[in-house]
């Protein structure tokens, strides 16, 4: 299967959300759905939910207009909303019968989900007398308790434990690796650096970066590389590299150890690797392309 959204627009009053949203993602594979506080993401989600129309765009599922009720969608939204004061089983049944489930299969599937997540003990508990992270796991429950075929995913690593991460990693590589179509959306960029093989990232409703997640980062990388040397501290050969070198390298970054440096048009690494070994004063420590972290790449595009 294969899920589209083409050019899809949002107003709310004067207000556009929305800009012309595309980005499309396939059976077996994870979609990054990132942007910072306010970019539109929810608004998109919800609109593939059919909670919102859009002004214009559309989506489509294999081609072929997309009906959210005509397939089972897991959806775990942000804000949670589950029933606080009933019990946990009986709610997940009960979402699930909403969904054309029979009776007999969410029973049997929401029981194998709790025990999977491990709060099965709790079945028969109000869902407010669980801890935070417990029904956050009873919420990931019920979105997969009638079998979703497109999962989306907000925020769902949220409250959990490092242990219940875990679990909730183990499961979300297992749908992935089922073949479901995922959807995340998180602001923990090294969870989706996890799972996510393509990205979109809106800002102020636009696509600002979107594609294939080790291509953006081997491009974001070109022409960068991270650079140190001995007896020297970074700021020290910040200072060096700008004072001797401003006509071949531009700094872009410094960690605790390293200073990352872009290569001005047209200069080759062999050609500052040559200026730098002229250095007699300088020795080089640390010489190598600079691999961006998706949180590198995310400042950079969604910051203003
Ligand atoms: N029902 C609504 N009426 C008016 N404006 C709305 C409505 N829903 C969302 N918005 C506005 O649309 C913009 C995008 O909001 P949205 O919730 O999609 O952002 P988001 O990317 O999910 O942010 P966050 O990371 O904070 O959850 C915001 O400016 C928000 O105020």
């Amino acid at each position: 299967m294969k899920l589209e959204v083409k050019n899809i627009t949002k107003s709310f009053g004067e207000t556009n959300v929305l800009k012309g949203i595309s980005f499309s993602v396939e059976s077996g594979k994870a979609l990054g759905l990132l942007g910072r506080n306010g970019a539109g993401k929810t608004t998109t989600i919800r609109i593939l939910m059919d909670v919102f129309h859009a002004n214009s765009g559309e989506i489509t599922l294999d081609g072929k207009p997309f009906e959210p009720r005509k397939v089972q969608i897991g959806y775990l939204p942000e804000e949670r909303g589950l029933y606080p004061k009933r019990k946990v089983l009986e709610q997940m049944i009960y979402l699930a019968m909403l969904r054309g489930v029979s009776r007999k299969t969410a029973s049997a599937n929401a029981k194998r989900w709790l025990e999977r997540l491990e709060v099965s003990q709790y079945q028969d508990r109000l869902l407010e007398t669980l801890s935070k992270g417990n029904q956050q796991k009873v919420q990931l429950a019920s979105t997969l308790v009638c079998d979703p075929e497109i999962v989306i995913l907000d925020e769902p690593f949220s409250g959990l434990d490092p242990v219940n991460s875990q679990i909730l990693q183990e499961v979300v590589q297992e749908m992935i690796r089922d073949g479901k179509i995922v959807i995340f959306s998180s602001h923990q960029m090294s969870y989706v650096e996890e799972f996510c093989e393509d990205i979109v990232i809106i800002n102020h409703g636009e696509v600002v970066l979107s594609g294939h997640l080790d291509t953006i980062k081997r491009d974001f990388g070109k022409d960068q590389l991270v650079l140190s040397a001995l007896d020297l501290s970074p700021e020290e050969f910040t200072d060096q590299l700008q004072s001797r070198l401003s006509d071949i390298v531009q700094i872009t970054g410094q960690t605790k150890e390293d200073v990352i440096v872009r290569l001005n048009e047209g200069v080759s690494r062999r050609e500052l690797l040559a200026k730098l070994s002229q250095m007699e004063d300088i020795s080089i420590e640390h010489f190598e392309t600079y691999k961006p972290s998706l949180n590198d790449i995310f400042v950079a595009r969604a910051g203003e």
